[in-house]
């Protein structure tokens, strides 16, 4: 079985951006959303994208961004990946993939079955679906998780990943109860809200790699 894929997200310093990178990471993110503790001005985050080698994709997170933010996001950052957090349809995410050839995922909160079936309108109109915590305090990036049994017999004609409250600690569980081909963390390896532990990160990768 081919091993699961990585995603560190929330990176905002070279030193843990860089961590990310030699612990294996497949995916590293990068957050453009002003209320957040992990916000990056798109300036930082085109500085962070140069320590990337390209072997490791670029994730921009945005939530409901202006056509003008999205536009100068790319011309930026130059992402990968820009994964939506907001309410934006199947149809701008579809419109998006064929105007920029960007890849384009879409969180999904879940909270029961009933959110998964929900999910199944983007399924053409995204690369990936990630399914994580409904929204609490912000849109992602809460470090709370949801009810991984829902996804057991999950099966999805889109490629999906998991995150929520994923920890070192937790995620050889998620990913054996749930078969995730991805998985996504920020808080759970951080000290603090905004604070990335290089420690932790490394933990991730290896626990998540090895499951
Ligand atoms: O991290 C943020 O602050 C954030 C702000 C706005 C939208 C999304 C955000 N983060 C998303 C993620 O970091 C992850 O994709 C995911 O939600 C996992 O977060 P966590 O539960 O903290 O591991």
């Amino acid at each position: 079985m081919p091993s699961t894929l990585v995603k560190i997200c929330g990176l905002s310093t070279a030193e843990t951006l860089t961590a990310a990178v030699r612990a294996g990471a497949d995916y590293v993110g990068l957050v453009h959303f002003e209320k957040s503790p992990r916000h990056l001005s798109l300036t930082e985050a085109a500085r962070l994208r140069q320590l990337v080698p390209p072997q490791v994709k670029v994730v921009v997170l945005v939530v409901n961004p202006s056509p003008a933010t999205l536009a100068e996001a790319l011309r930026e950052v130059r992402p990968d990946v820009v994964q939506f957090h907001g309410q934006e349809t199947p149809e701008a995410l579809a419109r998006f993939r064929s105007d920029t050839g960007v890849e384009a995922w879409r969180a999904m909160g879940v909270r029961d079955a009933e959110s998964l079936a929900e999910a199944a309108r983007f399924h053409r109109a995204a690369d990936l679906l990630l399914f994580d915590a409904p929204a609490s305090g912000l849109p992602g990036g809460n470090g709370t998780r949801f009810d991984w049994s829902l996804l057991g017999a999950y099966k999805s004609p889109t490629p999906w990943g998991l995150a929520g409250g994923l920890t070192p600690a937790n995620v050889a569980d998620a990913i054996r109860l749930t078969g995730a081909p991805l998985v996504d963390t920020s808080s759970g390896v951080e000290s603090a809200p905004g604070v990335k532990d290089v420690d932790k990160i490394a933990a991730f990768c290896k626990a998540a790699q090895s499951a």
